[in-house]
């Protein structure tokens, strides 16, 4: 892919302690890809090592960009199984301002949390936003949803589009059909 001039976004969610992560960082920067992931759960100073061993070897402009709430997970979710207090967006802004804080560049959201984390940590902070669905039929295991033009809306910087062109009957279609509702949004 990179021979081909495309950008590589490696979506590992590293999640580990901070030396592990460090030297896990220091190895994918120098396989040259654009964007990589790890998750805020991890803890600041996870993400600072992070960062910084990323920062020896990665290329110019590649982006350390940090989970916050997984968008596969609801309120009632976060409240009885992790026993967090706050709501999703809550809690996903407070992590947001922790990943920035921390060195990330940016931070994986739901799109509905884009603009409020825009807010709390700066216009440039980046937000990249899975759960985007064509049609709100075809949830899977996704609990926070919206569409394309919803994401541009909110000022979503990047759109993950997994299985809404993945598993559509025509692919290229559905491809260009984001496409065009991310023009008109
Ligand atoms: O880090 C991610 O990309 C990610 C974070 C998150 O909170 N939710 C989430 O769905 N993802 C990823 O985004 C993609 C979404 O795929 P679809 O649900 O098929 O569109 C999957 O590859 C997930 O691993």
């Amino acid at each position: 892919m990179k021979e081909d001039g495309h950008p590589v976004f490696l979506d590992l969610k590293l999640h580990d302690i901070p030396t592990t992560v460090a030297n896990a960082m220091h190895n994918l920067a120098n396989l040259g890809v654009n964007m990589v992931t790890v998750h805020t759960l991890g803890g600041s100073e996870m993400i600072r090592n992070a960062k910084a061993a990323f920062n020896q070897g990665a290329q110019p402009g590649a982006k350390l960009i940090a989970v916050t709430i997984l968008t596969s997970m609801d309120n009632q979710m976060l409240h009885l199984e992790l026993h967090m207090a706050g709501n999703v967006k809550e809690e996903a802004v407070h992590l947001a301002q922790v990943a920035k804080n921390s060195g990330a560049d940016g931070v994986v959201c739901a799109v509905n949390e884009a603009a409020a984390i825009k807010q709390a940590c700066s216009n440039d902070f980046l937000t990249v936003t899975p759960g985007i669905r064509l049609d709100r039929l075809h949830n899977n295991d996704q609990k926070r949803v919206a569409t394309p033009s919803e994401a541009i809306r909110n000022g979503a910087d990047i759109l993950v589009i997994g299985r809404s062109v993945t598993k559509a009957s025509d692919p290229k279609k559905a491809y260009e059909n984001v496409l065009e509702e991310m023009a008109n949004a």
